[in-house]
């Protein structure tokens, strides 16, 4: 007899030894997502997944599944994919450096090519894989599809000196219609971040994710964005574990920011975007946890860090906080 066994026959009938709860715990599992379902019934939610929380096969395997969980369950999940430590990793086996300016990759042409054709060719390939071996949802698509993303050469600064990135962009334009389509199909969008240069566009740029999940999030209306990384949310002072922020109004947030450094300042300008673009809440949390996405939608504690908009200053129109 294994040790779960043993463990099952002293804890009584219907003991599940996969899951080692007992069936009033999965029940009180099941019922506690029950409000979330009814509040997320039907809601469009943009879920970003960073390159970083793509850890192992079997985190893929649950993220993807959790997609088609939500499908199932009725929201309207949008996934956008990263994947800077892929891209870096193909930079360096074709012999070019990976270098980062205020946490953007500097693009040179060259660069951007293995920009293009890992983020389409390979990671985008890879994620419509997991998803479809579940259910045969998900589709691929990058901003050059159906005009979905117009970009326009970003102008960086670092401690306010202006730095030269290269061929990378800002989402200027957003034409979601073709995420709307593929929606309305009941399939699942899976976004890559290249775009076309408005200014000339046969020049694709190269769109950090963070950046364009947010612009995405604000042209679709969505009731969530839910950014996958690897840490547990934002740190006010980065790594002292115990100033991890569980919720940051957007005022709060834009005070903080000038203070963030690395891939968290994309990452938090992203969020703070798409709340002050109207989209209700905006949340950072731990790829590195098996299901995390359904963690955070479905159970009342969530987990990372959540953006919030500022209070409403006047009482009489203040609604309560879900
Ligand atoms: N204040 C902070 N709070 C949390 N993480 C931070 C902070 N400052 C820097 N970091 C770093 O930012 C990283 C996440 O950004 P990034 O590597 O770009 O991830 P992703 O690939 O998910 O977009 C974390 O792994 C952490 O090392
Ligand atoms: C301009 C810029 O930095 N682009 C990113 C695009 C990929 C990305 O954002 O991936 P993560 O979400 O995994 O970091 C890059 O080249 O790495």
């Amino acid at each position: 007899m294994s040790d779960h066994e043993t463990i099952g026959a002293a804890a009584g009938p219907g003991f599940d030894t996969r899951t080692g709860l007992r069936p009033d715990q999965k029940a009180e599992v099941l019922i506690e997502a029950l409000p979330w379902l009814q509040e997320f019934a039907g809601a469009l939610v943009v879920v970003k997944y960073g390159g970083n929380a793509m850890i192992d096969d079997d985190l893929k395997a649950a993220f993807a599944q959790d997609m088609v969980f939500l499908r199932q369950v009725g929201l309207r999940p949008v996934v956008v994919h990263g994947g800077g430590p892929q891209i870096s990793k193909m930079l360096d086996r074709v012999g070019i450096a990976s270098e980062f300016r205020g946490g953007l990759r500097v693009t040179t042409p060259e660069a951007m090519e293995v920009v293009r054709m890992v983020l389409t060719g390979q990671v985008s390939r890879e994620l419509v894989g997991l998803v479809n071996a579940h259910a045969p949802r998900a589709v691929g698509l990058s901003g050059e599809d159906g005009g979905l993303f117009g970009a326009v050469r970003r102008h960086a600064t670092v401690d306010g000196e202006p730095v030269d990135v290269g061929l990378v962009g800002d989402v200027v334009q957003v034409n979601p219609s073709a995420v709307e389509d593929l929606l309305e199909a009941g399939r699942i969008p899976v976004v890559s971040t290249v775009a076309p240069d408005v200014d000339d566009p046969t020049q694709v740029l190269n769109v950090n994710a963070d950046t364009a999940a947010a612009a995405l999030a604000v042209a679709l209306g969505a009731k969530k964005l839910i950014v996958l990384t690897d840490v547990e949310g934002l740190y006010t002072s980065w790594p002292d574990p115990t100033s991890l922020v569980e919720q940051i109004t957007a005022g709060e947030l834009a005070t903080l920011l000038p203070s963030l450094t690395s891939g968290m300042v994309p990452k938090m300008e992203a969020c703070l975007r798409a709340v002050q673009g109207g989209v209700p809440r905006a949340s950072v949390i731990d790829g590195r946890q098996p299901h995390s996405v359904l963690l955070e939608v479905f159970t009342s504690r969530g987990n990372g860090t959540m953006v919030v908009p500022d209070p409403d200053p006047d009482p009489e129109t203040a609604s309560v906080d879900a």
